[in-house]
């Protein structure tokens, strides 16, 4: 999986089809808010692409309140967004059922 950056117009193709998910407006991450039914979903959804994302050595910046996750994913050491965040925001949506 490459850690090229992708420009604003890259990242808005790798998204369709990608729901929920919207670049923040300096193009340097993509964001998502998940809710789930309660809190033991919204921790669950957390455990299980905490795994994942050991797995492939890519971190979310995220927090969580009650039974809503806020995720930001971007690439640490590319500056800016990757196929690495669209990897990880595809395995968070098939986890959250969606
Ligand atoms: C050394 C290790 O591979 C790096 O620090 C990884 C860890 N997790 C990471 N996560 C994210 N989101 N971006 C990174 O650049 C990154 N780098």
């Amino acid at each position: 999986m490459t850690r090229e950056k992708l420009g604003k117009d890259a990242i808005a193709a790798a998204l369709v089809g990608l729901e929920g998910w919207a670049p923040a407006a300096d193009g340097a991450s993509i964001r998502r808010t998940f809710t789930f039914a309660n809190f033991s979903e919204a921790f669950a959804f957390m455990t299980r692409v905490a795994l994942a994302a050991e797995k492939m050595d890519h971190h979310p910046d995220w927090s969580n309140v009650y039974k809503t996750v806020d995720v930001t994913l971007n690439t640490h050491d590319a500056g800016g967004v990757t196929a690495l965040d669209i990897d990880l925001a595809k395995k968070m949506n098939r986890f959250a059922g969606g």
